[in-house]
């Protein structure tokens, strides 16, 4: 199975478990690597067989904007759960990164893998 990615997609929304998070919007970074089958677009040339890394970016975004979770851990489920089913995405493995979270860090965050890796040849 191959790769699509996309790293470093920012996205500023409510999510944190204090009062004081309950009224701002934060940064957070994504990185994904999504797991697809590349032959069939490479193989025609077309995009309409491809995992659309410029799509799959906007609807997170939309996503994720428009959510004001608590914890980290929540979103990613979430995100990942949506990912794989609208697109189709067998696998992935997600890391949502909270920059401005916690001081004399560079970033903290979470990293989780879900579905299954089709494995072919
Ligand atoms: N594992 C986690 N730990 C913490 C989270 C989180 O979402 N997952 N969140 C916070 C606070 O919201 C923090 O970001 C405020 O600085 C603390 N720990």
């Amino acid at each position: 199975m191959d790769i699509v990615y996309i790293r470093g997609l920012r996205v500023q929304t409510v999510i944190g478990v204090y009062d004081w998070e309950r009224t701002i919007r934060q940064p957070l970074l994504l990185d994904l690597d999504l797991a697809w089958d590349n032959r069939p677009a490479a193989e025609n040339d077309d995009l309409k067989l491809a995992l659309d890394y410029a799509e799959v970016s906007q609807h997170i975004t939309q996503m994720i904007e428009a959510s004001q979770y608590q914890l980290i851990e929540t979103l990613a489920e979430k995100v990942a759960h949506e990912v794989m089913q609208r697109f189709s995405v067998p696998w992935l493995r997600l890391t949502i990164s909270k920059p401005t979270a916690v001081g004399n860090t560079d970033t903290v965050g979470v990293v989780i893998e879900r579905g299954a890796k089709i494995t072919d040849d």
